[in-house]
Parts: C-alpha cells; sequence; structure tokens
C-alpha cells in the first residue's frame, strides 16, 4: 500500500523547521508542506486547532495537519494564550514579562497543540505542553518568545539553548511525539 501523503499547513517556517526535525524519518506518512497563513480564529485552545485544520482541508482538500501555539501566564488566567502572536508582534518581546510586572507568580505554559484530519474530516488533536517561567529576553536563537521562555528545571531560555535541547523539551517536541506514535501505532 502506498504511504499516505499528509500536508502540513503553516505559514511559519520557523515551526515546520521544528516539526520537521522533531519528525525524524520514519513517521508513518509523508509529508508535503504548504505556506498558507490560515485565520486566527478565537476561543478554546483545542476548539481553535480544530477549526483552522477544517479550514485547511476545506482549501486544500487532502489529509491536513495544522499547529497552533500559545503561551499562557498563569496569572492572567492563560492569557494570552492562543492570542500571543498579536501580543507579541504588537508589545515585542521585552513587553511580555512587563505584563506581569504587577503579579508575584511570573509561570506560564507554552502549549503546542497539532490537528490532523483525515480527507473525510475527521479531525485528531495531540498536545504537548512544557510548563516555565515568563522572564525578560535573554538569548538570540530560536524565533517568536523564546527568547522570554525559561522551561522549568533549566537556566536557559529556550533562545539561549542550543536548538537540539529545545526540540527534546519543547511543547512541540511532546505533541510531535504523541502525533508520531499514533500514526507509527496505526502501522502496526
Ligand atoms: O516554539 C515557539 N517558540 C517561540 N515562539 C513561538 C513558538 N511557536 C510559535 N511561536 C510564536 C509564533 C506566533 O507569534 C505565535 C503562535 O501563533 P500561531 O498562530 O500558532 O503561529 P503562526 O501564525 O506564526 O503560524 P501558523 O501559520 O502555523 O498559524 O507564537
Ligand atoms: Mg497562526
Amino acid at each position: 500500500m502506498a504511504e499516505e501523503v499528509v500536508t502540513f499547513v503553516t505559514g511559519n517556517q520557523k515551526k515546520l523547521q521544528e516539526v520537521i526535525s522533531i519528525l525524524g524519518p520514519q513517521i508513518g506518512f509523508s509529508m508535503k508542506t504548504k505556506d498558507i497563513d490560515l485565520p486566527e480564529y478565537q476561543g478554546e485552545i483545542d476548539d481553535i486547532c480544530k477549526r483552522k485544520c477544517e479550514e485547511a482541508l476545506r482549501q486544500l482538500n487532502t489529509a491536513v495537519i495544522v499547529e497552533d501555539t500559545s503561551l499562557c501566564f498563569n496569572a492572567l488566567g492563560g492569557l494570552p494564550g492562543p492570542y500571543i502572536k498579536w501580543f507579541l508582534q504588537k508589545l515585542g518581546p521585552d513587553g511580555l514579562p512587563r505584563l506581569l510586572a504587577d503579579f508575584p507568580d511570573k509561570s506560564g505554559i507554552a502549549v503546542c497543540t497539532l490537528a490532523y484530519s483525515d480527507r473525510t474530516g475527521n479531525v485528531q488533536l495531540f498536545r504537548g505542553e512544557t510548563e516555565g517561567t515568563i522572564v525578560s529576553p535573554r538569548g538570540s536563537s530560536g524565533f517568536g518568545w523564546d527568547s522570554c521562555f525559561l522551561p522549568k528545571g533549566y537556566s536557559q531560555t529556550y533562545s539561549e539553548m542550543p536548538s537540539e535541547v529545545k526540540n527534546t523539551i519543547s511543547h512541540r517536541f511532546k505533541a510531535v511525539l504523541k502525533m508520531r506514535e499514533h500514526f507509527i501505532n496505526l502501522k502496526r
């Protein structure tokens, strides 16, 4: 039987690079990629990712994977969460820890949600979470808010650590692993 082809849809090349390097070669399907800037929906994390996946399927009419990333600040009841993209865009990395200036609790959770849909619109979600602290920007590698996120148990932010380390502890790593397990088990 020919291996299933799945299209990973994202407008973010950095995200794509990480997913590819985490997935590795034996993934149980063959992955194509497509650069589309899908809508930024509002609501709960799982729901946003499911709608994003349904929209990708609607546009491409083939099996798709999408990913949505949230950065949740515990002191703010989980905000910015899925809206982190706009907060980062308007405030920059410097502005993110300042949102917590008034709060003793600087903890946060990075959340990666992957959604896979087959051609029939059956959507499955895989979530990975990494706890950490929101700090003033440190380090220069990575992307997005990497410089502000200090994962729990580490002394380096995502931006200070080598990408090989980020890719074995990150929110994205954990979600990709779950998805890979799922596909590998399907083949057994
Ligand atoms: O590991 C990460 N480390 C640091 N920053 C990150 C990471 N992963 C996503 N990010 C940033 C990108 C965007 O500013 C926001 C998520 O928004 P999100 O909608 O998921 O990403 P996006 O619009 O860039 O790409 P996509 O076309 O897949 O929706 O957090
Ligand atoms: Mg997006």
